[in-house]
């Protein structure tokens, strides 16, 4: 069984390290002439794979969007997983899930089980009831060869009054850090990336610096928000990653999405935000 990093890694030299958000919000599904149902947001999955699967590194569902419809809203988001899954492109399942370890279980079941009915190849989780809360999902993905992606520096500029507070002379996000450099010790053995993750923002400009984090040491894959609508592009990125930048995963929705519905127009607009 081949790791999550050791396959991100491989999807990234091949498609580059684009991941394209899939965030079916309401006026999305409007201006692509879609019900707003869960109808709508099941027919934007299947444009979306048209478009996206065997295009690009990863395609990253945001579950809020499917959620919204109940029950038959996230049957969508199963049938989107699945068909990505078969295409044999990468997923993240944006959810955030985080919560006292014995429901973090729960929630690790319902994302990285192999016989998962919402089954991706990585999810984000919230770090913020402790690190340690994490272990459940760390567990179950080293298990299955799926990936996590941690909260560090989100890209809302709400996140730093949290994620930049200091304990005990460390910030949070830093802590977060070293709790994913620890998890990936030893994955970086031939130079193969960790599976532990970080989301750490485009826009958060000189952060990891000034809080004095060494995103590069923690050997992981860094996914990346706010390309595109919230206005970061390549010269923010060197800023913010300076020698990680070969582990980011630069990850953007709205913008993509604006180009729709038309299949060649959403892999133009893909093809176009990196360069
Ligand atoms: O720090 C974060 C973490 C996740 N997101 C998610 O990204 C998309 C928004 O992307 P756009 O390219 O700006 O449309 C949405 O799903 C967020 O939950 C983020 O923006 N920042």
């Amino acid at each position: 069984m081949s790791t999550f990093g050791a396959r991100l890694r491989t999807a990234m030299d091949t498609y580059g390290p684009l991941c394209v958000g899939l965030d079916p919000h309401p006026q999305i599904l409007t201006d692509w002439g879609l019900p707003v149902s869960a109808a709508g947001v099941r027919r934007f999955g299947e444009i979306c794979v048209d478009a996206f699967a065997g295009q690009v590194a990863v395609v990253k569902p945001q579950s809020a969007f499917f959620e919204e419809y109940g029950s038959d809203g996230i049957a969508a988001l199963e049938a989107t997983l699945a068909a990505f899954r078969v295409a044999g492109t990468l997923t993240i399942l944006d959810v955030k899930r985080g919560d006292i370890g014995s429901t973090m279980a729960g929630y690790a079941r319902a994302y990285l089980r192999d016989d998962a009915p919402l089954a991706a190849d990585a999810i984000t989780v919230s770090p913020y009831l402790g690190f340690g809360s994490l272990g459940p999902a760390l567990d179950l993905a080293a298990t299955t060869g799926r990936g996590l992606f941690v909260l560090a520096l989100t890209s809302n500029p709400e996140g730093a009054s949290v994620q930049h507070a200091r304990i005990g002379g460390e910030s949070v996000a830093a802590a977060m850090v070293s709790g994913a450099a620890a998890a990936n010790a030893g994955a970086g053995e031939n130079g193969i990336l960790g599976s532990v993750g970080l989301v750490v923002g485009a826009t958060v400009g000189s952060a990891p610096r000034d809080l004095g984090i060494d995103l590069a040491a923690a050997n992981a894959p860094i996914l990346a928000p706010g390309f595109g609508a919230q206005g970061a592009g390549l010269d923010e990125a060197r800023e913010v990653f300076g020698a990680a930048l070969p582990n980011v995963l630069a990850a953007s929705s709205r913008e993509i999405l604006a180009a729709g519905p038309q299949v060649a127009s959403l892999r133009e607009a893909a093809r176009r935000t990196l360069h």
